[in-house]
């Protein structure tokens, strides 16, 4: 089958975005693998798909595959660039649009400075008790959620990281480290990605506190391994950050692909992530029949 594609990026993020607004694609795992595939295939961190509202209220529906596949609840930085695309492709009119995805309605809005910025919901964070397994290291609450300490069986040996846990759709672990050119992303990340206390698996943060306005985060993200940002991985680190007293409501995040700035006002208040969304290339490409 012969598809069309648009090849994106939000802060060096990457997509592959298909437009199904007009007719589904049907596309299964072993093509979505296919298409993120950067030696086979065009090469992507998710593949993000447009499809038509599902409500009258509701602009757009926004389905997310990690390159391993898997359908995920949410991506950030793919929100920015969802917005870019239905504006480039003259689908919408509209400066802002209310979009559907498994974690529920995101509202990304393009900005005058060709930034956009997502209100994307208010975050959850992880309270029920879940057993340890690591002995007698109980979960640590910190005003009224837990950081927890997770055994890491390295080639090294063994190393016991205090992870901050939290959901904003999907899935993040957020530890803070020193200097995250130096921190164990490719080492660790992979540990806590398939850590047993994750049955859906997680996105591991690693953030470098720089100021109360400042930090510089690495994510090594579930079913995709370390990207160059990660939207959700940035709003999880900040909301982290602020919860333990470390940053101040609006933050700029320094990622290895470039700046989002995340605001957060607090328990019950939505995260608004503001950053770069950027059209690279448009293609077609023959995709391998479904298996
Ligand atoms: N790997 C993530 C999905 C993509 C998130 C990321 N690319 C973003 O910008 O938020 C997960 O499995 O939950």
């Amino acid at each position: 089958m012969r598809i069309r594609f648009t090849k994106m990026q939000g802060a060096g993020n990457d997509f592959v975005v298909l437009d199904e607004t007009r007719a589904p694609l049907g596309l299964d795992a072993a093509q979505y693998r296919f298409l993120a595939d950067r030696h086979f295939g065009v090469g992507a961190d998710q593949i993000l798909s447009v499809r038509p509202s599902p409500s009258a209220d509701i602009d757009f529906q926004y389905v997310i595959h990690n390159a391993d596949g898997g359908e995920v609840e949410q991506c950030g930085n793919g929100a920015r660039c969802f917005m870019r695309f239905v504006r480039e492709r003259q689908l919408t009119a509209k400066d802002a649009v209310r979009v559907q995805t498994l974690s529920g309605v995101i509202e990304p809005r393009m900005g005058a400075d060709g930034r956009v910025t997502v209100d994307m919901g208010a975050p959850v964070f992880e309270t029920a008790r879940v057993p340890f397994d690591t002995a007698g290291l109980d979960p640590q609450p910190e005003g009224g959620w837990h950081t927890w300490h997770l055994a890491l069986d390295t080639h090294a040996g063994s190393a016991i990281v205090a992870v901050a846990v939290l959901s904003m759709g999907n899935p993040h672990a957020v530890q803070i480290v020193a200097d995250v050119d130096t921190a164990p992303v490719a080492v660790q990340g992979p540990l806590i990605e398939h850590h047993p206390r994750f049955p859906q698996r997680v996105n591991a943060g690693f953030m470098q506190v720089v100021d109360r306005a400042r930090v510089r985060l690495r994510v090594f993200e579930r079913g995709s391994g370390e990207t160059l940002a990660c939207g959700t991985g940035a709003c999880a680190a900040v909301v982290a950050g602020i919860r333990l007293g470390l940053l101040d409501a609006r933050v700029d995040v320094q990622t290895r692909g470039g700046l989002l700035t995340i605001e957060w006002a607090g328990d019950g208040s939505p995260v608004l992530m503001t950053g770069p969304a950027v059209t690279v290339f448009e293609g077609d490409i023959e995709v391998p029949d479904a298996s």
